[in-house]
């Protein structure tokens, strides 16, 4: 039973998502390939220029396989709104990230969404809130990809009883968080900068969070300036991997599981660390200016290239 007035567990839990339509054209996933760095330092690189570019028109270009999370974030409550989940917006911070992709993404389309909600949890401090999404081709109904996407509500948390905190999952064990970062040195190390305006660029992509764009939305957020979307920086680290482990193909690409552990300013340079096991690739990304970790998690590939 919720003890605090913004928190009901149930009636959030018992609310049902309308399902969503999602359409969007070659050029939204050309901006999105921009947005998370694609040619940026190099604009005719051979493994991301079939991204934003092809020879033989748009319907061939190639959909890099971190554009599904944009599908998780179409398909959510508009305006983070929830019944039985009241909480501070300037709070809210993205957690995690899992994607489960099925088939590569055609370069334009019409996308079915179903959401459920996967997990809500008390830590005190903040509340967790989980959503996944069912992504299905709208034309064959053909089942696209899954997300899990996973909220931090900081200020949050304290809606149940401390000595037995609240915690519901409709999925077994949370990927994300069980990612330990091997001793050895990393198989590839790939370092990219981010520009001042990166933000200002993803946010086209459709998170028109303020939190990235507006100075005083930030401060109150607790942040001296906006910070990256995580799922731009996760972008940015995934295509590290496609390009050092997948020699640039982004169809062997399989699952991607990522845990945002601190945020990211515009403009910082990211250093992706990659250790190969097996068909798994653990990777942790640091902010290079500050030697921290913003990001870590794994990507399952479905086979390495004859080069490993
Ligand atoms: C109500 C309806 C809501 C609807 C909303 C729908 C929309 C949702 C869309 C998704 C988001 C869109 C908006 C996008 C926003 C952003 O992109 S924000 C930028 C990216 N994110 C970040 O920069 C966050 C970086 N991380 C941090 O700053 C910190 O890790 C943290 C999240 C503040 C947590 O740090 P801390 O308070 O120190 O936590 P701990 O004490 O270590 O741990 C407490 C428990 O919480 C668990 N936990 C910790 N971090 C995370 C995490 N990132 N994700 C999930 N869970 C986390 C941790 O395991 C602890 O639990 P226990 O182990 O059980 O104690």
């Amino acid at each position: 039973m919720a003890e605090s007035s913004g928190f009901d567990p149930q009636l959030a839990l018992s609310h049902k998502f309308p399902e969503t339509t999602y359409t969007y054209t070659a050029r939204d996933s050309v901006l999105y390939a921009l947005g998370v760095g694609a040619c940026a330092r190099d604009a005719v690189d051979d493994d991301e220029l079939k991204y934003v570019y092809h020879a033989n028109g748009e319907q061939n270009l190639q959909v890099l396989p971190t554009f599904a999370a944009l599908l998780s974030l179409a398909s959510l409550p508009n305006g983070f709104n929830l019944p039985g989940l009241e909480y501070d917006q300037s709070l809210l911070l993205h957690g995690q990230q899992y994607i489960e992709l099925y088939r590569p993404f055609p370069s334009n389309g019409c996308i079915h969404n179903k959401v459920s909600l996967a997990g809500l949890h008390d830590k005190g401090k903040a509340a967790i809130i989980e959503f996944e999404t069912k992504s299905y081709e709208k034309e064959s109904g053909e089942l696209l990809c899954m997300n899990r996407t996973t909220v931090f509500l900081r200020g949050a948390g304290g809606f149940s009883k401390s000595s037995q905190p609240y915690s519901y999952s409709n999925y077994q064990t949370d990927k994300a968080s069980a990612v330990k970062i091997p001793k050895t040195h990393p198989f590839a190390v790939f370092e990219d900068s981010t520009q001042p305006s990166q933000a200002l660029l993803y946010r086209l992509s459709g998170d028109y969070n303020p939190l990235h764009s507006d100075p005083m939305v930030a401060k109150i957020a607790g942040f001296s300036r906006p910070i990256l979307h995580g799922l731009c920086t996760l972008g940015f680290a995934v295509r590290a991997i496609i390009k050092c482990i997948c020699k640039g193909d982004p169809n062997l690409i399989k699952s991607i599981t990522g845990r945002f552990l601190l945020h990211m300013f515009p403009g910082e340079t990211l250093i992706t660390e990659m250790w190969l096991d097996d068909l798994r690739v653990i990777y942790q990304a640091k902010v290079k200016e500050r030697n921290q970790t913003v990001l870590s998690g794994y990507v399952d590939v479905h086979r390495l290239t004859s080069a490993q």
